[in-house]
C-alpha cells in the first residue's frame, strides 16, 4: 500500500510554476529519499503534504485519506520536521518538547518521559535545560527530529534534515533513520546530498524545477551496467601487468595507489571472471573493488549536474 500518493500535484506562486504534475509514490515501510538541487520545489511539496500550503490543482493522499480534507486525522499519525525550526525562543528544550507532546495530546507524565527519552535519543540529553534561542542551528535540527518523533509516529516527514549538523551529527542521523525503518516506520526525507540518500533511503524520487525526472526503487533505478571501477590489490604493479595485456581492458592507470580500470562494456563478463582468477593464483589479495561512479550519482550526471558532498 503506498501512504503518500498525488496525483498532478501543482503548485503555482503568481505566475511561478514550481511544482508541476507531481506524482508522488510512497510505499509503506521505505525510507524515500526527495532528492533535488536547491529550489527544485522540495519544501514547497512537503508544505502541500503536511497542509502548510494549499496545491493550485491536483490530489494528496496520505494513509488513504484526503489532505487538506483530513488534514487533523492524517496529522495525528505523522512526524513532521520543518526545514526551518519552529520557534519557541524561551522555553527550554524539556519544556519545548514537553509541551509538543502535550498538543499531540499525552499526559503531562507521559509528555515528559517520552521527552527524556528523545532528548538522549538525539543527543541534547546535556543541555536539556538550555533555552531553544540559545541553540546552535544543528542542536536545534536535533530537537527538532525529536519533536518529529514525539508522538511515535507512523510516518515521519523530514525536510533537510542534516543541513546544519555536523558530519558526526549526520552519520548518527543515518543510523537513527536506518533503526527506525527496522522499527517499521515509514520515513519520507528530503535532501540535496546524494550520499546521504544512498546511505539511508531504499526508495527515490528526483526532482529538478518542480518536475519529477526519476521515482522508484533505488536498486531498479541503478541497474544500468558500469564498466568503470576503482580498484586496491596487495600488488598493484602485478595487478596492472594484466591489465595491459587484456585488449578489453580500454584503460588501466594508477593514482594514489588506486587503480582506475575502463572495461568494454561487451567483455565485463569475461574481465569478471579473469581478473580475480589471476590475482588469487598469483597470491596478490584484493582490497577494495567498487564502481567509480556510486550508481545513483550517475543518475543524476546523466539527468542534469547536482551538488554531490562525498
Ligand atoms: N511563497 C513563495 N512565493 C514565491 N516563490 C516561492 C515561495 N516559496 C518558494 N518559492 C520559490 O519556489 C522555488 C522552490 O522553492 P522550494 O523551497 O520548494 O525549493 P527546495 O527544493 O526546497 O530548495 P532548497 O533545497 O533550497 O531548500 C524557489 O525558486 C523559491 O524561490
Amino acid at each position: 500500500m503506498e501512504l503518500i500518493r498525488t496525483e498532478k500535484l501543482t503548485k503555482f506562486f503568481g505566475k511561478r510554476n514550481v511544482v508541476y504534475n507531481l506524482d508522488l509514490r510512497v510505499p509503506e515501510g521505505v525510507v524515500y529519499g526527495f532528492l533535488g538541487p536547491n529550489g527544485a520545489g522540495k519544501t514547497t511539496t512537503i508544505k502541500m503534504l503536511t497542509g502548510a500550503l494549499r496545491p493550485t490543482y491536483g490530489e494528496i493522499e496520505i494513509f488513504g485519506m484526503n489532505m487538506p480534507r483530513e488534514r487533523v486525522e492524517i496529522m495525528k499519525r505523522v512526524g513532521y520536521m520543518p526545514e526551518k525550526p519552529i520557534a519557541y525562543e524561551n522555553m527550554t528544550i524539556f519544556e519545548f518538547l514537553t509541551y509538543m507532546g502535550r498538543l499531540s495530546g499525552m499526559k503531562k507524565e507521559e509528555a515528559r518521559e517520552r521527552a527524556k527519552e528523545l532528548m538522549a535519543y538525539v543527543g541534547v540529553g546535556r543541555i536539556a535545560l538550555n533555552k531553544m534561542k540559545e541553540l546552535s542551528s544543528g542542536q536545534k535540527q536535533r530537537v527538532m527530529f525529536a519533536m518529529a518523533l514525539m508522538p511515535d509516529p507512523e510516518l515521519l516527514i523530514l525536510d533537510e534534515p542534516t543541513a546544519n549538523l555536523d558530519p558526526l551529527g549526520r552519520i548518527e542521523f543515518i543510523g537513527r533513520v536506518v533503526e527506525l525503518s527496522k522499527k517499521g516506520k515509514t520515513i519520507f526525507v528530503s535532501s540535496h546530498i546524494v550520499s546521504e540518500i544512498e546511505k539511508m533511503c531504499n526508495y527515490v524520487g528526483i526532482i529538478n524545477q518542480g518536475r519529477m525526472i526519476a521515482q522508484g526503487k533505488i536498486s531498479d533505478l541503478t541497474q544500468i551496467e558500469e564498466n568503470e571501477y576503482d580498484v586496491v590489490t596487495s600488488d598493484n604493479d602485478r595487478a596492472m601487468e594484466f591489465l595491459r595485456e587484456k585488449p578489453y581492458i580500454r584503460e588501466a592507470w594508477e593514482e594514489d595507489n588506486v587503480i582506475r580500470v575502463i572495461v568494454e562494456p561487451k567483455f565485463l563478463d569475461e574481465f569478471f571472471l579473469a581478473f580475480p582468477k589471476y590475482l588469487s593464483s598469483n597470491g596478490i589479495r584484493l582490497k577494495l573493488f567498487k564502481p567509480h561512479t556510486s550508481p545513483l550519482e550517475r543518475i543524476l550526471m546523466e539527468k542534469f549536474s547536482l551538488e554531490v558532498e562525498g
